[in-house]
This record gives structure tokens, sequence and C-alpha cells, in this order.
């Protein structure tokens, strides 16, 4: 399986699905699965529950996904924030021989330009946003097994990317 990890923006979702469609294999988007098993919007969870009940959420649907799911997975972008998330995107490579987790790099102000004010990103309000920018890459990369740059790049230029830093076979 190939797991997209990267920033708010970074095109996991919209990388992904086309990625998939590539490689003709199933995608799955672990936060449309955690909207559909919480049965409200993102933003909503947040509001009403708070961030903690969120992450403690998406760690479980990520670890069901990672188990159970193949082709495709797209992360929601604090995913790797969570340390036991973290930990079984690293062992995945050895869990599942032939599984990928790619990094799709996305500097803070692409991001913004991308999906900045957009209600149903709720981390997109928060002050510290560069912080929290800064404070995740060293965790996307510690995961990662191929880093790919978006900056610039069409998405089917990133899904060329992808495809080429992917192991043969
Ligand atoms: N390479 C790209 N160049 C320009 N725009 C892009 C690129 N990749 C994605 N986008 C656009 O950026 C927006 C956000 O993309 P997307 O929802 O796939 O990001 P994401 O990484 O899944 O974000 P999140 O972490 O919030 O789920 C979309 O409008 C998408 O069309
Ligand atoms: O970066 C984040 O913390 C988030 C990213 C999205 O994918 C969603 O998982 C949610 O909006 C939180
Ligand atoms: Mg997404």
């Amino acid at each position: 399986m190939i797991v997209l990890v990267g920033f708010l923006g970074a095109g996991k979702t919209t990388v992904g699905r086309a990625l998939a469609r590539r490689l003709d294999v199933p995608f799955a988007d672990a936060d449309h699965v955690l909207v559909e098993r919480l049965g409200r919007p993102v933003a909503e969870v947040f509001a009403t529950d708070g961030e903690a009940f969120f992450r403690r959420a998406e760690h479980e649907a990520v670890v069901d996904l990672l188990t159970s799911s193949d082709g495709v997975l797209a992360l929601g972008g604090g995913a790797v924030e969570h340390p036991g998330t973290a930990a079984a995107l690293a062992a995945l490579p050895q869990r599942r021989p032939g599984s990928s987790v790619v990094h799709l790099v996305v500097d803070l102000a692409a991001a913004r330009e991308r999906v900045g004010g957009d209600p149903g990103r709720p981390m997109l309000a928060r002050p510290d946003l560069a912080d929290v920018h800064a404070r995740r890459a060293p965790g996307y990369a510690a995961v990662a097994t191929l880093e790919v740059a978006t900056h610039g790049r069409r998405v089917d230029e990133v899904v060329d990317a992808v495809v080429a830093g992917l192991p043969r076979g």
C-alpha cells in the first residue's frame, strides 16, 4: 500500500485519488472514513468534542486502515503527531513489505494559498499555524520512505514524481 502524509493542503486527498486512478488500485482517505464513523464533519467534532477527542478517534481509524485498506491511503495532516500512529507508520514497510509512506512536501505559504480560509479545516484558524507546520515537518520526514515536493507542480506532475520515486516491482 501507499500512504500519503503531509501538511494541510499538501494534496494528500487530491494526489492520492489521482495516484490510485493512475495505478488502478483502491483509494481511501482517513479523514473521510473518520467523518463517516463519527457522523459529523471535522470542524464540528473540533468544536463540540475538542481536538484531543478528534486525535484519539483519528488514531483508531488510521490503525484500522493501515491493516485493512489496500491501494492508496491519504491521511489527515495531523495524524503523524499521535505517537502511536507515527510508530505504526514507521513499522509499516516491515509489517507490509512493498508498502511506501510518501511525504508530500508543502511550505506554509503554498498551503495557505491552497486551503487558507477553509472553515472545514479548523487548524487553519490557529494563530500558531507556522509553529505547527515547523513542528510537524520532522514527524513527516521520520516516517516517510519517499519525499516529493509539490510546490510549483500540478497534481498530475506530483503523481508522476510519486510514481517515479516508488520502488519497482
Ligand atoms: N500540486 C498542487 N498544485 C495546486 N493545487 C493543489 C495541488 N495539490 C492540491 N491542490 C489543491 O489544494 C487544495 C487542497 O488539496 P487536498 O485537499 O488534496 O489537500 P490535503 O493534503 O488532503 O489537505 P488536508 O490535510 O486538509 O486533508 C485542493 O483545492 C486541491 O485542488
Ligand atoms: O492538519 C490537521 O491537523 C488536520 C488536517 C486535516 O486533514 C484533518 O484531519 C483535520 O482538519 C486536521
Ligand atoms: Mg485531505
